[in-house]
């Protein structure tokens, strides 16, 4: 077989043939919309040969699966620091690309020639740039290839391939939720995540911090539910804007804005943040205390703990402790049995819910995995529990979908815990006017999916200790 790459010539006069309609590979080369992938089209797409080899080499390290995406993204980039800017967005969207559509890819990867990671780099291409701008890069082999697949209509994959699961996962979600919720989420799961901003009301309003991003010529709205939260319409970059210097806004999703709304702590309260990590609820948790009364965040990450010094400075919050502990049995945790209004756990969990920002957790994680998470799940609410003094709450939360991580662990504590009731989501939003939509009505948990709330997939459930 010829491994001459073909004249654009060639191609172009291939691919006015070829149909596209329905395909998941993007023929067009006409500027569109943002898509699934979240790119741009581009007329003049800049795209080079040496792209395709970093993107294959790349690939050969991400699909590894050994290390999380992002960090082997960012290696690679400081590895390979005369790539620019907008090198790197078209090397990391075509590889995101492939990590979001690896089962459907992985089906169409099956036929070609040539090695696998080309392959898959290419389809990634044409997800993201459009098939047409591939054409001067491809051996005449891969330019038949890629042309037959654009005549696949999508429609005719089977459920699991267009949802882009692992089948484990897939079954899991089908037995809960049935295949048109799995099929919608999966497919809200191939789209990026908007970018969300929680305003911190102790230092600005919601419309001021909406008026200095108009002036600053950044496109936002109010987010649908969070009373202190701002949708912004593109992914404007933040950390020269002085409302984001200045610690007007924070970087936060609706559903996490949400989740701090739960714990509803108050002012002059003692209040913990039981897996504080980088403070990303520590914050929205110390505004809404007014700075006022005691907030301990704790977590076993020095890293993360450090992560959440330099946004402290940033916010003027004076009432957080941040304490770093050895594991949830840790003494000083004990210190403090009885004594706490609200504890806040966001559990560390398999991540399922934010596909969206992290599609390599659907291949990372696994049955085993989240066993093993929920065994320590459990125990951390366990000690969560102790800290809680009569009538006082805790908040179990995680951003994962699946049910061993969530409504079990609620169930199984509930099972051993005679003295905490299961204060109902609804009213807890109601007493702070917040309206989720499609809110489960039998347990009164609250869980949200980007396909119907626009946020990240999360869980929480309000405990109450009664005695
Ligand atoms: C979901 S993340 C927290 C994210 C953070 N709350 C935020 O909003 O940015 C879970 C955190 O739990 C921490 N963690 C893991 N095991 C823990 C334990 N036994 N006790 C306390 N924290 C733990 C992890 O280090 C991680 O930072």
């Amino acid at each position: 077989m010829s491994r001459n790459p073909a004249t654009p010539q060639d191609n172009r006069q291939r691919s006015r043939s070829s149909k596209g309609k329905g395909s998941p590979i993007r023929k067009a080369a006409t500027p569109r919309p943002q898509g699934v992938d979240g790119a741009y089209g581009r007329s003049g797409s800049g795209l080079q040969a040496f792209h395709l080899q970093h993107i294959e080499r790349l690939l050969g390290k991400v699909l590894l699966f050994a290390r999380p995406a992002d960090a082997v993204v960012s290696y690679y980039f400081r590895e390979n620091a005369k790539l620019g800017h907008r090198d790197r967005g078209i090397i990391a969207e075509a590889i995101y690309a492939v990590l979001r559509r690896r089962v459907e890819f992985g089906q169409f990867a099956e036929s070609g020639t040539g090695a696998a990671t080309r392959r898959l780099g290419l389809l990634g291409l044409a997800a993201t740039l459009g098939r047409d701008v591939l054409s001067p890069f491809l051996y005449p082999d891969e330019a038949e290839w890629l042309d037959r697949l654009t005549t696949i209509e999508r429609s005719s994959l089977s459920p699991r391939v267009r949802a882009n699961l692992p089948e484990w996962l897939y079954d899991d979600l089908v037995a809960r939720h049935g295949e048109a919720f799995t099929t919608a989420l999966g497919d809200a799961w191939l789209r990026p995540a908007p970018l969300d901003l929680r305003v911190n009301t102790a230092k600005i309003s919601r419309e001021e911090a909406l008026a200095e991003l108009e002036t600053a010529g950044i496109a936002a709205e109010v987010a649908p539910m969070s009373p202190a939260g701002i949708r912004l319409k593109g992914k404007p970059a933040l950390n020269q804007l002085p409302l984001f210097i200045n610690g007007g806004v924070e970087v936060q999703d609706e559903g996490s804005q949400l989740l701090c709304h739960l714990v509803a702590p108050k002012r002059g309260e003692m209040v913990v943040d039981f897996c504080a990590g980088a403070g990303g609820k520590t914050l929205s948790l110390g505004a809404a205390m007014r700075s006022t009364g005691r907030l301990y965040a704790f977590d076993v990450s020095e890293k993360r703990l450090a992560n959440l010094k330099p946004r402290l400075a940033r916010s003027g919050l004076s009432n957080v402790h941040p304490v770093l502990i050895d594991s949830e049995r840790d003494a000083k945790i004990k210190r403090l049995a009885g004594k706490i209004d609200r504890v806040l756990v966001d559990a560390p969990c398999s991540g399922l819910g934010t596909l969206r920002r992290n599609p390599d957790l659907k291949w990372r994680q696994s049955p085993e995995s989240v066993l093993e998470l929920t065994a320590k799940q459990s125990a951390i609410l366990d000690s969560a529990a102790r800290l809680v003094k009569g009538g006082g709450r805790v908040v179990y939360a995680t951003c994962s979908v699946l049910e061993a991580e969530n409504e079990a662990i609620i169930r199984d504590f509930l099972a051993t815990h005679e003295n905490f009731r299961l204060v109902p989501v609804a009213e807890v939003l109601a007493e702070q006017k917040i309206e989720v939509p499609e809110l489960p009505a039998e347990g009164g948990m609250l869980a949200l999916y980007p396909h119907i709330h626009q946020t990240d997939g999360f869980f929480a459930a309000v405990l109450e200790r009664t005695r």
